[in-house]
């Protein structure tokens, strides 16, 4: 081919859906990193990005999160960009905002894995004394379709003093299963070798104790992987006092919804986390969101922290195939950190989009070097 015929540009179109409070800033934030990406990195991909206007505010206008093909909308696209949903009672309760949007789209999807890596950034420090960067690398493997989430149970005798609830737990042999092997090849593509099973089988007799079984089961496909097992109100306990002993971690739903935000807040802030939401078969698109939600404490001050937007973003990137990509926007945002440019939760006094335009500068650097 003559060298003068440009190489085309790969299109990837991405669903964003920046949600509620600060989830608007930081998908804003993310958008703003991602297209500088492109450019920067040689514009040989682009991002395509359609906005869907599913909001807590908007349900209270309208009635409705997602539309009743929403779900179909999603299929269309080959990754999501998810903010936060969720905004103070009593407007609108928690469980229907997380079941009207969030929830919903991780079980329709098939996204059954959520990756929560957690480490100490460049220039950032942990609350825990004696942590330095090397005793905190971990990547917390979290069920992502059943378990405690699964939705099951109901209320009679509503409004009365005798007013009774069941929340069912649900544990299939084929979810522990598939979460399990993920969890085994993720400890096995990084260097320790190294999975820690978190559980609380003692106290929860049927649903834990399968857990625990299909575990060792599967662990026997892999014999080279260290592997230990802990409860996990003792795990809490193991991440704050010995946290170098740690490296992947395997939990249910909602243990490792729980443990992420404390590894999160134990390597300085909630605000740096990310989370890939993972259909591993890619018959769905998958979706890439921080942890956190939509803080409405801090809501429309301009001053929540992008980097576990632009972390998540950054994962999104390597999901989509671009992984010199995804390196680079990471290598921008540690030299960000590194140069004390942090939002306050990590000591600074810098806003949203202060980080957001030294990311963008950063990455012309980063990618100029390269
Ligand atoms: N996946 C999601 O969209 C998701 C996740 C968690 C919570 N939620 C929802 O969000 C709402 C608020 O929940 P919450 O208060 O329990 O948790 P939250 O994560 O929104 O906030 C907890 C604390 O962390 C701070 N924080 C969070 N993100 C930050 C950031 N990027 N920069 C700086 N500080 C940050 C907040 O200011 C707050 O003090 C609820 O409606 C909840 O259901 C949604
Ligand atoms: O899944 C949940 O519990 C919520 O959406 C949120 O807390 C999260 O961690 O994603
Ligand atoms: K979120
Ligand atoms: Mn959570």
């Amino acid at each position: 081919m003559p060298s003068t015929i440009r190489e085309q540009s790969r299109i990837y179109r991405i669903a964003s859906i920046p949600g509620d409070g600060i989830g608007v800033d930081i998908t804003n934030a993310a958008e703003q990193v991602l297209h500088k990406l492109s450019s920067a990195s040689g514009s040989t991909f682009e991002f395509a990005f359609h906005t869907f206007d599913w909001s807590s505010r908007n349900y209270l206008e309208r009635g409705w999160y997602m539309p009743p093909d929403g779900i179909e909308q999603l299929k269309r696209f080959d990754a999501i960009y998810f903010g936060a949903v969720g905004w103070p009672d009593p407007d609108v309760p928690d469980h229907i905002s997380l079941w009207s949007l969030i929830l919903p789209i991780r079980k329709h999807l098939s996204q059954y894995v959520n990756v929560r890596p957690t480490r100490i950034l460049p220039g950032t420090t942990s609350p825990l004394s004696n942590c330095p960067p090397s005793s905190l690398d971990w990547v917390i493997i979290r069920e992502n379709s059943e378990g405690e989430y699964s939705g099951q149970g109901g209320i009679s005798h509503e409004d009365t003093p005798y007013a009774t609830a069941t929340e069912v737990s649900i544990f299939t042999q084929v979810g522990i299963e598939r979460i399990m092997r993920f969890a085994f090849e993720t400890a096995k593509s990084r260097p320790r070798k190294k999975l820690t099973m978190v559980t609380k089988s003692n106290a929860q007799r049927h649903g834990m104790v399968l857990w625990d079984k299909v575990f060792y089961q599967v662990a026997e496909e892999y014999p080279e992987i260290e592997i230990d097992k802990m409860l996990v109100d003792a795990m809490t306990v193991r991440m704050v006092l010995n946290p170098k002993s740690l490296d992947t971690i395997v939990a249910t739903n909602l243990h490792a919804d729980i443990l992420s935000d404390l590894a999160a807040a134990l390597s300085g802030s909630i605000g740096i986390a990310p989370s890939s939401n993972l259909d591993p078969t890619r018959q769905n698109p998958s979706m890439f969101e921080p942890i956190h939600g939509s803080a409405p404490d801090i809501a429309g001050k301009g001053v929540a922290n992008p980097v576990g937007a632009f972390w998540s973003a950054a994962e999104m990137v390597r999901w989509l195939g671009e992984e010199k990509a995804a390196d680079g926007l990471m290598k921008a945002v540690e030299n960000v950190t590194a140069n004390g440019i942090k939002t306050k939760d990590l000591g600074g006094d810098r806003n949203t989009q202060e980080v957001t335009d030294a990311v963008c500068a950063e990455l012309e650097s980063v990618f100029a070097s390269s």
